[in-house]
């Protein structure tokens, strides 16, 4: 066990029950298991992307966009032993010793490093991860002091792959950007600059997986999400904001491209911004890399191209900054409410049982 000093880690836990802020509500809970894999997510082959397949490429990706804002893409281009790479170091890093990876702690505000993650600032429940997250673009704003120095060749296989995977992401934003009836570049343009962040989940095992998660249900913020999984599977998501939720299959050396709310704005609703979560299991510890393409912080928010007598689905142009704010906020809005009619709902139990006289002497006793 760790110090107590030091913050509770789940890597370094034996514990046989989870510790009360891991706990959600039950109906955040998992209703599908983590390996329960689906086939309903579409799995798209890159090859040909710049010639003859381009047009089947366009229409498989816009059709996945409309239905779920979550596709799968093999034939991408990315080297399959920098990927390999990439997930043995990230493995390596969440093994290194507490002291080594809270060097990186990153609570506090600090931009980049190693923190036991929560979804949202001040939320109640906390997330059965540990994450390392660094910022890898626009590369002027760089700050490698915040980017871990173990394993040794972390930083090498770092850089290497975020170049790649912002090359993979422009890829994709160009056939995006074509399929939205826009010139090429217009998705890319309207990122401005594109911020890159690359976020490593570690989900280590878990001793009651049912009760918790090891990311709540969200849709992420920006133009494009990236990610690669190992084979264990954890991933879940769900259509149109409905119950009903699958795990999308890991496939080897494939990535999960999820649309976010950039993306969704962008696109005037058309494309969804995939509503995910990700589930823990008892068995094994599981590996994500998200690389959240993102625009730059001046970016315009608004459609980029409305049919004649279509309404925005926003009032008002607003930029990137403003449009997370208000979402943080409407999140914190509904946890409350919801906490409210959690506590109304005990309320009424309560007065409904201390009416009854031999509960009000079972209370009492
Ligand atoms: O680990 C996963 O499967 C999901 C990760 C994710 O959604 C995120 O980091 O935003
Ligand atoms: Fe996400």
């Amino acid at each position: 066990m760790a110090p107590t000093s030091q913050p509770f880690l789940p890597t370094m836990s034996d514990e046989k029950t989870l510790r009360p802020t891991f706990v959600r509500p039950e109906d955040e809970r998992p209703k599908v298991a983590y390996n329960q894999f689906s086939h309903d997510i579409p799995i798209i082959s890159l090859a040909g992307i710049e010639s003859d397949r381009r047009p089947t490429v366009r229409e498989a990706v816009a059709a996945a966009c409309e239905d779920w804002g979550i596709f799968q893409v093999v034939d991408h281009g990315v080297d399959a032993s920098l990927i390999a790479q990439m997930i043995q170091l990230s493995k390596e890093f969440f093994a290194l010793p507490p002291e080594d990876k809270l060097r990186f702690d990153m609570s506090g505000g600090k931009r980049g490093g190693f923190i036991v993650s929560s979804h949202l600032q001040g939320e109640a429940v906390q997330d059965w991860r540990e994450i390392v997250t660094y910022f890898s673009y626009p590369v002027r704003s760089r700050d490698y002091s915040r980017w871990p120095d173990k394993p040794e060749g972390w930083k090498e296989v770092v850089e290497k792959y975020s170049e790649e995977l912002m090359g993979l992401a422009c890829r994709l934003l160009g056939v995006l950007s074509e399929s939205l009836g826009l010139e090429t570049e217009a998705l890319a343009k309207a990122c401005v600059d594109m911020d890159q962040k690359v976020v490593v989940n570690f989900y280590p095992k878990c001793p009651q997986p049912d009760m918790t998660l090891g990311l709540k249900r969200h849709t992420d913020p920006g133009t494009i999400t990236l990610l690669l999984q190992d084979q264990v599977g954890g991933l879940q998501a769900t259509k149109d904001g409905g119950e009903t939720w699958i795990t999308v299959e890991p496939i080897d050396g494939a990535f999960v491209v999820n649309l976010g709310d950039h993306g969704h704005y962008l696109s005037n609703g058309r494309f969804k911004n995939a509503d995910h979560q990700a589930v823990v299991n008892s068995d094994c510890s599981r590996l994500s890399i998200a690389t959240f393409q993102n625009p730059a912080p001046d970016a315009i928010v608004y459609p980029l191209k409305l049919a004649g007598g279509e309404k925005s689905i926003l009032d008002e142009p607003i930029t990137f900054p403003e449009m997370y704010r208000r979402k943080m906020s409407r999140d914190l809005q509904l946890a409350r409410l919801k906490k409210i009619a959690q506590e109304q709902k005990l309320h009424k139990e309560l007065k409904e049982e201390i009416t009854q006289p031999q509960k009000l002497d079972e209370i009492l006793a």
